[in-house]
């Protein structure tokens, strides 16, 4: 078991902050706790790191602002919300920020902004560059404009989501909680604390319940879960409370706070991670026994004779998920034909391509170099 923090060593850091720490449990924006984060940071870049902030708190300053007590159920009520909030966020950010002479960015991304690849790129760097400019980024989901279909749906995936970008070596999610325990502290008086374990540990996630407020969205399954997803790309997670007094600088002197979960997977590469931070997809396609023999355990790329079924309406270079016969997700990757393409060629051998559609593209329906299996 490691004793010094994984956040020592990080030199790019995205943290998150979650509703009811940004908002003092929805009383209003906590710009005491704001100003420590503020300082805190600073004294990371000062240290050499860099730093990403991902913080949520718009719906909830916005119901505050609105004075609505309870939630919006409707989804334009939430999306005004969003939109008064995250001015107030915005302002805070920049005013506490301001006191150590830091500029900040707003940056608001939906998913599809994250699935479209050259927009991708864009965000990137763009966060790259204001990272060499020395500005802090603060990031949060473009609640105004999202619908079902483009969004994320929680800062904690979101947070991971740009972990992944930009090749963060570490993400910390601050919280309510101290971390992770055995079971939600709010409900069980026994829970144990867990200090370190493995991202992607499946016992992790039976732990892991809800949203212990009405102020946040994602609970702690969505951090157990963004942690698995920051692992991807090497990066560690640490979950701790923001109350904590110096919470990120002692992190970043090497004690251990809060929950450490070790990045150990397989490492992918940026393009495999772009294409496995897919949330939503434009399809799927069903492949027969063999097939599925040929992916997970061969190493093979997947040929349209293998394929039994195609939903959905996609364009060659969408990602589309390749699934067993029960509906079970095997593979998702770049589909090298259009939906309509797809269903004509599915079932026959490659030699039969060019003869069904009058040319050929490539010989494979999905490349293995542009696939990632789950
Ligand atoms: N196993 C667990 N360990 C710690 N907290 C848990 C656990 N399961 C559920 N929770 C709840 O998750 C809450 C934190 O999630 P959430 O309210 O979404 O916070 P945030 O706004 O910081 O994202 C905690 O207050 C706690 O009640
Ligand atoms: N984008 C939303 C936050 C959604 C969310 O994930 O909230 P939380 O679980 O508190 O991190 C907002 O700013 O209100």
């Amino acid at each position: 078991m490691n004793t010094t923090s994984v956040i020592a060593s990080a030199r790019r850091l995205v943290i998150k902050v979650g509703s009811s720490l940004v908002t003092d449990e929805g009383r209003g924006l906590d710009r005491q706790a704001l100003s420590l984060w503020a300082a805190q940071i600073a004294r990371l870049r000062a240290l050499g790191k860099e730093v990403v902030l991902v913080s949520s708190g718009a719906i909830a300053e916005g119901m505050l602002r609105l004075g609505w007590e309870k939630r919006p159920v409707l989804v334009p009520e939430l999306q005004a919300a969003a939109a008064v909030g995250q001015m107030g966020l915005a302002q805070a950010y920049e005013s506490v920020f301001a006191q150590h002479a830091l500029h900040t960015a707003q940056i608001l991304l939906t998913h599809d902004d994250l699935s479209d690849r050259r927009r991708y790129l864009n965000a990137r760097s763009t966060l790259f560059t204001l990272l060499r400019l020395g500005v802090v980024p603060i990031i949060n989901e473009n609640d105004t404009v999202v619908t079902d279909e483009i969004k994320v749906g929680d800062n904690d995936t979101l947070g991971a989501l740009v972990t992944n970008l930009i090749e963060a070596d570490a993400l910390v999610i601050l919280t309510d909680q101290r971390g992770l325990y055995s079971a939600d502290p709010r409900k069980d008086p026994d829970a144990r604390f867990i200090s370190h374990a493995r991202a992607g540990e499946a016992a992790l996630e039976t732990m892991a319940g809800g949203a212990g407020s009405s102020l946040g969205k994602g609970g702690m399954l969505t951090k157990i879960l963004a942690a698995k997803r920051a692992a991807g790309s090497g990066a560690h997670t640490v979950i701790a409370s923001g109350r904590e007094a110096e919470v990120l600088v002692r992190l970043a002197g090497g004690e251990c706070i809060g929950t450490e979960l070790q990045a150990s997977l397989p490492l992918l590469s940026a393009r495999k991670q772009w294409i496995a931070d897919h949330l939503q997809l434009r399809g799927r396609v069903t492949v027969d026994d063999g097939a599925a023999r040929a992916l997970t355990r061969d190493n093979k790329s997947l040929l349209p004779i293998g394929v039994t079924a195609v939903e959905g309406e996609f364009e060659r270079g969408d990602v589309v998920a390749c699934v067993d016969a029960s509906g079970k997700e095997l593979a998702r990757g770049l589909i090298n034909y259009s939906s309509g393409a797809t269903r004509r060629i599915m079932r026959q051998p490659t030699s039969q391509i060019e003869a069904l559609l009058g040319s050929m593209e490539e010989a494979e329906l999905m490349h293995r170099d542009n696939m990632v299996i789950r």
